[in-house]
């Protein structure tokens, strides 16, 4: 039996190494309809502009801006309305000075013409003749040819992953399908005697399998799959056999439980059995979370997560999630922002140095209008501080604690 960690890390040692990692291997083509959430694996160059033609974006009448100089309510110009404008194709004359066409939002603009007048601010007179309240500038209530996008540049870079409003740019540039990066594939295993199926009656001494069911949830929120799940008692061989079905089909293996060093905590020596098994580490300076396990074999990745349920989706947040997105080829450069709310803290917060404490906390809004974050503290083991909380915050290894009304960063769920 192991008698101590033997390689506390800190958390951001184990970031910086997950940078220099590579993405998993290959590329899959995948239709608009399954864009969203996926990596791209390729730069997408317009092929066109967008808009495709100068476009009205009021309904109103399309006129040369220097027509309409010095129009007010007091002081009205009038233009002569020579046609109506159709939706879908685009005007094939001139407008000359003095003229105007009727004209709704999203219809081209014809030659001549480089502003619109909202029809609000015009008046029709009657045989033709339409009243101007107002005068514009040119390009105003258009939207111009290429605006959104040029012919030729890059409208979306590779290792973005797409937002809905990115599949909209795609949508409009008429791509149907784009090469992404393939999800990271990821085996689940869960340890542990006392640990049933979900479906399960447990009798007394066992306990339903929680961690598949969050850290699978875990693994699809940062755009992973989960390839396979395997449920396996506290024995250093069943382990190591599920251990090695893990890595045959997965790019990142999850062992929930027995990353500790009790007696019946078989995950460090199930890798290190392993020829090509490197330990990054094996315990790491964080709470809750010092019992988990990171490791390379070969190619793949190998993180040991403490069994207690909240310990391993912490874990969970804090590594396993940008792990799972270095691997899924996301560029942090083109990420969006992780959600943070600053907010002031209720309470005092005590913490021990040497090890960064994550406390989950639940967000209210004070009296003062002001957002607050009060600690949701309790045992790792139970489910509850992470069904309460709104999120977590951090509280660095060579501080003693926070303060009450400090103001603090809590990282959304
Ligand atoms: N001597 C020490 N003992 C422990 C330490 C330590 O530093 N020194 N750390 C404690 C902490 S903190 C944690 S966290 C646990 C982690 O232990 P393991 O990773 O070895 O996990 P297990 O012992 O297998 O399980 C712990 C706990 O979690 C429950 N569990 C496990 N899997 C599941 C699951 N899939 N669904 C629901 N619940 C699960 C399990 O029944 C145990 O109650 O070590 C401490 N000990
Ligand atoms: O890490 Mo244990 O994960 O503190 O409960």
């Amino acid at each position: 039996m192991q008698h101590g960690f033997f390689n506390v890390v800190s958390t951001q040692w184990l970031l910086e190494q997950f940078t220099a990692l590579g993405r998993v291997a290959g590329v899959e083509s995948c239709s608009l309809t399954n864009a969203h959430g996926r990596v791209l694996a390729q730069d997408i160059v317009a092929k066109e502009n967008l808009p495709p033609f100068t476009r009205s974006s009021m309904d109103g009448y399309a006129v040369n801006a220097q027509d309409t100089f010095g129009a007010s309510e007091s002081n009205p110009g009038y233009l002569e309305c020579v046609q109506e404008i159709a939706i879908d194709r685009l005007p094939d004359f001139t407008l000359h000075p003095g003229q105007c066409a009727a004209l709704v939002t999203g219809a081209g603009l014809p030659d001549g013409a480089d502003s619109v007048i909202m029809v609000e601010h015009t008046q029709e007179m009657g045989t033709g003749t339409i009243e101007i309240r107002r005068s514009v500038a040119p390009g105003e209530n258009t939207m111009l040819e290429g605006e959104d996008q040029a012919v030729g540049s890059t409208a979306l870079h590779e290792g973005r992953r797409l937002r809905p409003q990115d599949v909209g740019l795609l949508a409009a540039l008429g791509v149907t399908d784009c090469e992404v990066i393939p999800r990271p594939k990821t085996a689940l295993l869960s340890t542990g005697d006392e640990i049933v199926d979900v479906a399960a009656t447990p009798r007394p001494g066992q306990i339903r399998d929680v961690n598949t069911s969050t850290l699978g949830a875990l693994i699809q929120r940062a755009g992973g799959e989960v390839t396979s799940t395997a449920r396996v008692p506290d024995d250093l061989e069943a382990i190591s056999t599920a251990l090695q079905s893990g890595l045959d089909v997965a790019d990142l293996v999850l062992i929930s439980g027995g990353s500790s060093i009790g007696a019946r905590d078989h995950t460090l020596t199930a890798l290190t059995r392993l020829p090509q098994c490197t330990i990054l580490a094996h315990g790491v300076a964080m709470s809750p979370g010092k019992p988990t396990i990171v490791a390379t074999v070969g190619e793949t990745m190998v993180m040991g997560l403490p069994g207690q349920v909240t310990s391993a989706q912490m874990v969970m947040e804090v590594l396993g999630l940008p792990l799972l997105k270095q691997l899924g080829g996301e560029d942090p450069d083109l990420a969006p922002f992780k959600a943070t709310v600053p907010a002031v803290l209720t309470r005092n917060i005590a913490s021990r140095q040497g090890r960064e404490d994550y406390v989950r906390a639940r967000l209210a809004t004070g009296q003062s209008g002001r957002i607050e974050a009060t600690p949701v503290l309790g045992k790792s083991g139970l489910l509850k501080t992470m069904l309460q909380a709104n999120g977590y915050l951090r509280i660095p290894a060579h501080a003693e604690g926070m303060q009450k009304g400090q103001t603090v960063t809590v990282h959304l769920f």
